[in-house]
């Protein structure tokens, strides 16, 4: 494989990329990857979006496939120097079946690394999650902890446990032979609860207040912190890291770290009226308007009608009872060592994170009116 310095032109491959990280991931790249020069696309669903983005200097390809099937992802790796595997199910609502979940998010890992290894390519980064280290299933909290606070993993769920699962392969895979000859440099990158331009769990509680007359009512107290990071820093570590393994292959190769940015620390209800507030709600409550057990009781009746109604049609609200302990385990991170070990800063301020997410969620308010 050409070394980079050499290489003036990298293909580059980004699983997921028409997702609400992975748009954010592809747009980076295309301002601040000097380097590329081709940005393959590999998505289940393609955006129409895409077709924007080849008007510029770098191809853009859009590659329609399913990470878990083997030959697409290899046909989409042949050639790329660079992959980052942001691909994933993202559920915690009960939509898909926990076998979908592990055949996405782990059989999907697998056949990722694999074609790195059939095909040359030599730099994986993967999106893993702060899921693969808690909250953990006995409600331990996780507060201002590092890449090496000591914490009991131990999950059910099966997202975080398929997380935890692909992390170990992308880490475990550094270090195997490529096609070509080279070592495979692999790392992964947890982030805390993603929020910004595109996320659609936001705008799912902005909806449901809406529905409530412009409020939201607090469940959570305002004392449990919940660890949020801008989608734009996320996308910008990525970036970093993917430029950086090479050069430091020794020092990152095998290594997690945490996305962090300087949003501020504060309960999930709280850190997202900070965008609710400015769209016209308002959060009831200046502690949990129901008891613990009474919000539970609620959260099992809807994860047992989630359940009665599965033949008939989906019914996926925000609360149940993986999302109330979730939010009600305080879980936040406090570290340097993605600066430490290549040099990232946050891209965006909080002030600046913030604004930008309010200006995604009005344009899109005034729209749906
Ligand atoms: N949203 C969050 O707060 C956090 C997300 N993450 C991780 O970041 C990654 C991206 O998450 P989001 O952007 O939030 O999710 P998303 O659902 O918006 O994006 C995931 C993308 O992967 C694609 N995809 C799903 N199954 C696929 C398959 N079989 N083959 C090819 N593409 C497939 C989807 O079409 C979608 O475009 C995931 O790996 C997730 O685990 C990690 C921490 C926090
Ligand atoms: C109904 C109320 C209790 C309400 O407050 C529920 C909020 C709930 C939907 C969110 C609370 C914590 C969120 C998760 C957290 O940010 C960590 C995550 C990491 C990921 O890799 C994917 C998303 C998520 C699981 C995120 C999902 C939404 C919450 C459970």
């Amino acid at each position: 494989m050409a070394d980079f310095a050499q290489a003036q032109k990298l293909v580059y491959l980004v699983t997921g990329g028409c997702g609400f990280l992975g748009e954010h991931v592809v747009r980076m790249l295309l301002q601040r990857e000097p380097r590329l020069r081709e940005l393959r696309i590999f998505d289940l669903h393609l955006g129409s979006w895409l077709e924007e983005l080849k008007t510029g200097t770098v191809q853009v390809t859009a590659i329609q496939g399913d990470v878990t099937q083997a030959d697409e992802v290899a046909a989409a790796m042949a050639g790329a120097h660079v992959v980052i595997h942001t691909a994933g199910l993202v559920d915690v609502f009960g939509r898909a079946s926990p076998e979908t979940i592990h055949e996405v998010n782990v059989q999907g890992t697998q056949n990722v690394i694999e074609a790195c290894v059939q095909t040359g390519t030599q730099f994986l980064v993967y999106t893993s999650s702060m899921e693969v280290v808690g909250p953990n299933i006995k409600g331990h909290p996780f507060y201002r902890g590092n890449e090496d606070t000591p914490y009991e993993a131990v999950h059910r769920h099966p997202y975080p446990c398929s997380k935890a699962l692909a992390e170990q392969l992308v880490l475990e895979a550094n270090g195997r032979e490529v096609h070509g000859g080279l070592p495979l440099v692999t790392c992964a990158l947890r982030p805390t609860g993603i929020y910004g331009e595109g996320h659609q769990i936001m705008r799912d509680i902005y909806h449901q207040g809406l529905r409530l007359g412009g409020r939201l009512f607090r469940a959570i107290p305002a004392s449990v912190e919940h660890g949020r990071v801008y989608v734009g820093n996320v996308a910008w570590m990525h970036v970093l890291v993917a430029r950086e393994l090479e050069q430091r292959a020794a020092l990152m190769g095998g290594q997690v770290y945490f996305c962090y940015d300087k949003s501020p620390y504060k309960s999930y209800e709280d850190f997202n009226m900070e965008f609710l507030g400015p769209c016209g709600l308002r959060l009831v409550g200046t502690r949990p308007l129901l008891p613990y057990w009474l919000l539970m009781l609620l959260a099992v009746l809807n994860a047992l009608l989630q359940w009665l109604l599965r033949p008939l049609l989906l019914y996926a609200p925000l609360l149940n009872p993986y999302t109330l302990a979730m939010a009600n385990t305080t879980f936040t991170v406090s570290t340097n060592k993605a600066q430490r070990h290549f040099g990232y800063e946050p891209l965006f301020s909080w002030e600046e994170s913030r604004t930008r997410t309010i200006l995604w969620m009005q344009a899109k308010d005034s729209v749906a009116q």
